[in-house]
């Protein structure tokens, strides 16, 4: 059964649609990756998602519930997470009140739910009373994977966890999050522009051109490189 599902979804901004007709399923437990150029629609489709922007046409359902309609809000008490490309981490907060953010959607966050988290992120329990902004860029994409398991999703959308991320601990990305789906059972749709990250850790791709899906990459086709690498190539 698919948790997500989006049915000829055209979105954009004002009258130019940037998304075209896209359908795209995620079922539950799965790791799913959506690849493409800058400026493809990749964000656009993130947010289209979690209903910060509306869809002209077309629907998305979640748990097979018609949500095309819905808040973000409603999303995100529907459990559906959401860690924005830039990751928005309030630098002056430290690293425990921004994770306390992520409580406005689970008031019933308890000390076990804390205690989940730092154990899969143990430098952040470290960190606890340090400002947001002091921690480097992978840190900084820990804390905001961690706030938005606070509220306890079962679907995580992520936009290019990788940006900003130093080349030596990029990886470290996708194995936390390939722990996540393990450990916690969390589906998983991401964005992304790295090869490594994208061939380390999605079941399975979907391909973007000009705010289409051009293609799908299953899991035997991910293992090699030239499958997806030719979407994302300038
Ligand atoms: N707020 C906005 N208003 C108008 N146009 C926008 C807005 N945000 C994005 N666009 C346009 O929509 C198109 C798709 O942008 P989007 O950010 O979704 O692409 P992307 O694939 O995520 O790119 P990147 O990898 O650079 O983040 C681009 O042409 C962009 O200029």
């Amino acid at each position: 059964m698919a948790l997500l599902e989006m049915s000829g979804v055209t979105a954009g901004y004002g009258a130019t649609p940037v998304l075209r007709d896209v359908d795209l399923s995620v079922d539950a437990g799965e790791i799913v990756g959506v690849v493409g150029k800058n400026g493809v629609g990749k964000t656009t489709l993130m947010r289209t998602v979690m209903g910060l922007l509306d869809p002209s046409s077309g629907s998305v359902r979640y748990r097979e519930e018609d949500l095309t309609d819905a808040s973000a809000d409603e999303r995100a008490r529907a459990g559906i997470g959401y860690i924005p490309q830039g990751r928005d981490v309030f630098p002056e907060l430290t690293v425990e009140q921004n994770l306390r953010m992520g409580e406005h959607v689970n008031a019933g966050a308890d000390r076990t739910r804390y205690d989940e988290i730092y154990d899969l992120f143990p430098v952040l329990e470290e960190r606890a009373s340090q400002s947001g902004g002091t921690l480097s860029g992978g840190q900084q994409q820990m804390l905001a994977i961690a706030r938005a398991l606070v509220a306890d999703p079962d679907l995580l959308l992520l936009d290019e966890p990788s940006e900003g991320v130093q080349p030596s601990i990029v990886d470290r990305i996708s194995e936390d999050m390939r722990t996540i789906n393990d450990e916690l059972g969390t589906t998983i749709l991401f964005v992304e522009q790295n090869l490594g990250v994208i061939r380390g850790m999605a079941d399975r791709c979907y391909a973007m051109e000009r705010g289409e899906i051009v293609d799908e990459i299953d899991g035997e086709m991910l293992a090699e490189e030239n499958a997806v690498a030719e979407y994302l190539a300038v």
